[in-house]
């Protein structure tokens, strides 16, 4: 019997954390069109003219910060042995490829892998739990863009999203029982952010996202696939998990880029307004995330670390991401197989 293929895809990270090729990352991620929706004259004035030139060397300390001599990015590491879990996990019947929608190892070269094996039936699963045009969905026109060269179509599944997925939920609550979640002042569910714009291009009824203070407390058809709502749907399983009572947790978004309205609240007013209000412990999930990066190990220590402590806060932990963690590898692995 042939073999079957599966396609891990995370977002991507620079090769190196030199300026030169910071600067070339976000010049590839922000010039996609689902990235910075904007019509293309603006995106090209604003990305290549602003954003790469002033924020690339910037970018370029930072990943200098959390690169690590023998790894890397903790972002390929993590994908990388994600990658080999799950080859290992699923055994001979599978071929498992990693690609990066964003600089390497390409999307490109992974499938050209799957082709020349012939393997024409693949699920393809980009590595965000919520939904989002700018991740999931630009993975999803990648892929497509490159298979319609294929002489033959494949068999293609996508998993849209898996923000509810029992497994990914019990590995985040694991890493978190690590931490003693009840001896801290406050629980922060941190997700990425994504402009305010975008989530509402993904309410098809036009009428419900961001159309009242609450439209994301519950999932309904108009807001399934709005990445704010999965998010605190995440959220709610995760403190449901837990025991954390409502009163004790917040959910809000951080990585703001530009000044256009994102989801909000934005994590840095929350621990601004956590510190002020004499809190002094606080725990960090970033459930938008698969594997440790930048915007985890960088962000939330140092960055709202030191807010958090420049206000009279004392502690800000992470909760670490799924990185190699069996139990995730099993989500993956049950993810293919129930295909
Ligand atoms: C969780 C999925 C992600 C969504 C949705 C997303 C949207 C989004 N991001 C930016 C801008 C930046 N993101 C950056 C880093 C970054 N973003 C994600 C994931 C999502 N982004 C990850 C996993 C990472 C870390 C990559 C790594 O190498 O570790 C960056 C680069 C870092 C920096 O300069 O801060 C930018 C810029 C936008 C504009 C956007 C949606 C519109
Ligand atoms: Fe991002
Ligand atoms: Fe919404």
């Amino acid at each position: 019997m042939s073999k079957k293929g599966v396609l891990l895809i995370n977002l991507g990270t620079p090769d190196s954390p030199s300026t030169a090729d910071v600067r070339k990352y976000l010049r590839e991620f922000l010039m996609d069109p689902l990235v910075i929706d904007i019509n293309p004259i603006s995106r090209t004035l604003l990305v290549k003219g602003i954003i790469v030139p002033t924020r690339g060397p910037k970018s370029a300390k930072l990943y200098q910060a959390i690169w690590d001599e023998k790894t890397g990015s903790p972002l390929l590491h993590y994908s990388k042995l994600q990658h080999k879990l799950l080859q290992e996990r699923l055994g001979d019947e599978y071929q498992v490829e990693l690609g990066m929608r964003y600089q390497s190892p390409s999307i490109d070269a992974a499938l050209q892998r799957l082709k020349d094996a012939l393997i024409y039936d693949i699920v393809v699963i980009p590595l965000f739990p919520q939904y989002a045009s700018a991740s999931t969905g630009s993975v999803y026109d990648k892929v497509m863009e490159l298979v319609k060269q294929w002489p033959t179509k494949p068999t293609i599944r996508f998993i849209n999203s898996f923000h509810d997925d029992e497994l990914m939920i019990e590995t985040f609550a694991d890493n978190a029982r690590k931490h003693k979640p009840e001896t801290y002042d406050h629980i922060l569910f941190s997700f990425h952010g994504l402009p305010q714009r975008q989530l509402i291009k993904s309410d098809h009824t036009h009428n419900h996202c961001l159309k009242s203070a609450d439209c994301c407390q519950t999932l309904t058809d108009a807001n399934r696939y709005c990445y704010s709502a999965q998010s605190h749907h995440t959220a709610r399983l995760l403190a449901e998990k837990l025991n954390i009572p409502k009163e004790k947790y917040t959910i809000c978004f951080q990585s703001r880029l530009g000044s256009d309205p994102w989801v909000q609240p934005y994590t840095s007013e929350i621990v601004a307004k956590l510190a002020k209000e004499g809190k002094k412990r606080l725990l960090v999930f970033c459930p938008a995330f698969v594997a440790d990066c930048l915007e985890t190990v960088y962000e939330v220590p140092v960055e709202y670390g030191d807010e958090f402590k420049a206000l009279g806060g004392e502690t800000v932990q992470l909760v670490e991401s799924l990185n190699d963690s069996p139990k995730f590898i099993e989500a993956l692995a049950k993810m293919v197989l129930s295909n």
